[in-house]
């Protein structure tokens, strides 16, 4: 199933969480919803599950599916609270009841379910003893109860180690064989690694989407990389000067200058740091990464924080 956002809006008290959004979410795709905190992906995603109301805008299902949404569509929180004292089969049958399951399916359901996440061999423990990743795994089955067409996954891996992010981008991967998955993550190598498209989020706004290639594409711009001994932050200032450079920023201890002109801007920047006689570490040339756009985006969010 299809779902279209069309000028979505939420105001909270005068000030925009989600700035008039509009996109289509493809069915059997996996689309990851990035940006830092406060882009306003959960309000995003509550507006989608039904939970919230827009300001203003609408939530349209393709396909003349009509009625409540809710019912299409499955939901993990960014904090999913379960009962501790129950164990993971319980729970999923307490969860059907809820949704006015039949007491003799909802046990098979919950079975079913349970392995499917994977989790089957735990069914009988208290979800007390789960790690993380499980109890993100019985979250997740949780979501999926009522068959929705649609799985809107709040922050899923995010609060996982290594091992147990992997293990639910993974199941992710093959969820969206069954429904459409859309999931928020501010982490950008949990988007490269599980989802067909992103949608880049800042400031309540889209401010980039498509498959991961052409966004990567798109962006491309030349870069210079430097490395001094001691304070980058003075070389920072000195660099930002030159008209040939359209932006900088600082990761990992190394200074990286945009540009539009490459050949000329690497012969002024050696220039410089032969005649400033700076203690030069280490000098690439090279291009831009997904990781240079999203950082320009988060940078933009910490330095409006400031003002
Ligand atoms: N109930 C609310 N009342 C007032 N402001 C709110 C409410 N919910 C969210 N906001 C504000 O809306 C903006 C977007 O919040 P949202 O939680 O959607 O962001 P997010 O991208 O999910 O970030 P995070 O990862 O930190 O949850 C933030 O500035 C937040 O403070």
């Amino acid at each position: 199933m299809m779902i279209h956002l069309k000028n979505l809006t939420k105001i909270f008290d005068k000030e925009y969480a989600v700035r008039n959004i509009t996109f289509d979410l493809p069915p059997g795709k996996c689309t990851a919803l990035l940006g830092p905190n406060g882009a306003g992906k959960t309000t995003t995603l509550k507006m989608i599950a039904g939970l919230m109301h827009p300001t203003s805008g609408q939530v349209e299902l393709s396909n003349g599916m009509r009625g409540d949404i809710r019912q299409y569509i499955g939901y993990l929180p960014q904090h999913p609270q379960f009962h501790n004292w129950m164990t993971g089969k319980e729970f999923l049958q307490y969860v059907a009841r809820l949704s006015h399951i039949p007491h003799l399916e909802s046990k098979k359901l919950a079975e079913r379910l349970l392995e499917r996440v994977g989790i089957a061999d735990a069914k009988n423990r208290k979800i007390s003893s789960y790690s993380g990743g499980m109890k993100q795994r019985l979250g997740i089955a949780q979501a999926m109860i009522h068959k929705p067409s649609v799985l809107l996954l709040d922050e899923p891996v995010s609060a996982l180690d290594p091992i147990g992010r992997r293990d639910v981008l993974n199941l992710m991967e093959e969820l969206k064989q069954e429904a459409t998955l859309l999931y928020s993550t501010h982490i950008l190598s949990d988007a490269e690694e599980a989802s067909d498209e992103i949608l880049l989020m800042h400031k309540g706004s889209i401010v980039e989407s498509g498959s991961l290639q052409d966004v990567k594409e798109r962006h491309q711009l030349d870069k210079i990389t430097l490395r001094f001994e001691g304070d980058m932050q003075s070389y920072q200032e000195k660099v930002e000067a030159f008209p040939f450079v359209t932006h900088t920023d600082i990761q990992k201890k190394k200074l990286h200058v945009y540009v539009q002109n490459v050949h000329e801007a690497r012969a002024v920047l050696l220039d410089l740091v032969n005649k400033e006689k700076w203690p030069l570490l280490f000098f690439e040339v090279g291009q831009t990464t997904l990781e240079d756009l999203f950082m320009k985006v988060v940078n933009e969010h910490a330095m409006a924080d400031h003002l």
